[in-house]
């Protein structure tokens, strides 16, 4: 489990975290997402010690990292996919850490066939492409077979089929019942991936919820009508008490949108006051959208301080 309490960090002028508190659950992914800027990253070097909080604490199984034997059998984690000497093989990069870490040659090839890196192990990690480097950054976390995972941003610049594959090693080790944590800009991208998700902007806490709740509370969907009885479905709605407005579509012709209703009880209520309807559809609020309104201000932020 980790345990965020508290934590600060003021980088001269600039609160890049702000009185961050969460709890990170064993047993399922969490997601940390916030756009670019947010926070994340300066976070998850704090919880491992890499980087001193100006106020609050971060543990790890109740201790800070810092105080913990052993880390890497504890806590892996993939910052920076590129962290690697480029004339060392994957084999060698990998033999060095566990070496350093008094962890067995054996487990070096495990890993290694646990992210499918086993038949290019020799070859020299310079010339890895950015997915091989990410994979290769996995195996390097998952070296001390760790109950905590914290992965930055794992998936940025993996094709889809790298993509698919990350998530689906991230599912196996919650279902291992390890903590798994794992940062993205992309809303779209955790909705697949998290069960849980952190989301930060401007290094303040926004929400810390279920996935499919955050889903549910800002994906909004509205009904658009068009009739040529305008004014008489406005009256019928109003009497139901269905709170509705004009606007227009795309060709300029007068629409009604009704929002949280569903199409089937719309459709209902026009049969049922014999008014024939033109139009009747579902407009989806993207959650991307609804995703960069609740952290517009943090872009906004970066914009001013670039
Ligand atoms: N070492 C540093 N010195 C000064 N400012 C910093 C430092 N590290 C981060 N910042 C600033 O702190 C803020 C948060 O940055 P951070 O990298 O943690 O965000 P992030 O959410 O991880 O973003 P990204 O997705 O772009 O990595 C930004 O405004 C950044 O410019």
């Amino acid at each position: 489990m980790i345990e965020v309490q508290g934590l600060t960090k003021q980088y001269g002028d600039v609160l890049a975290v702000d009185d961050l508190s969460f709890t990170v659950q064993p047993g399922i992914i969490t997601g940390f997402l916030g756009p670019n800027g947010a926070g994340k990253s300066t976070t998850m070097r704090m919880i491992l010690g890499l980087d001193t909080p100006t106020r609050g604490q971060a543990l790890i199984n109740g201790k800070p990292y810092q105080q913990i034997e052993k880390p890497l059998h504890q806590v892996g984690a993939l910052l920076n996919a590129n962290a690697r000497h480029p004339n060392r093989s994957a084999y060698q990069h990998l033999r060095w850490i566990a070496q350093s870490n008094g962890i067995p040659k054996s487990r070096v090839d495990e890993v290694l066939s646990l992210v499918g890196l086993s038949e290019v192990a020799k070859k020299k990690a310079g010339g890895f492409s950015l997915g091989m480097g990410q994979r290769l950054g996995l195996a390097a976390a998952m070296l001390g077979d760790p109950d905590i995972l914290m992965l930055d941003e794992p998936v940025n610049g993996l094709d889809p089929e790298g993509i698919r594959w990350v998530r689906q090693l991230l599912r196996h080790l919650a279902e291992e019942g390890r903590t798994v944590l794992v940062s993205s800009h992309l809303l779209s991208e955790m909705a697949l991936t998290a069960d849980h998700l952190v989301v930060i902007g401007r290094g303040k806490l926004i929400a810390d919820t279920s996935t499919r709740n955050f889903i549910q509370d800002h994906s909004q969907s509205t009904v658009v009508v068009r009739t040529c009885h305008h004014w008489e479905f406005l009256g019928a709605l109003e009497e139901e008490g269905i709170p509705a407005w004009e606007s227009t579509d795309e060709e300029g012709r007068a629409t009604i949108e009704i929002p949280d209703q569903t199409t089937d009880l719309i459709g209902g209520l026009a049969y049922s006051v014999e008014i024939m309807l033109e139009e009747l559809s579902l407009k989806q609020a993207s959650l991307e959208d609804a995703f960069m309104e609740i952290t517009g201000d943090a872009v906004q932020y970066q914009a001013e301080v670039k």
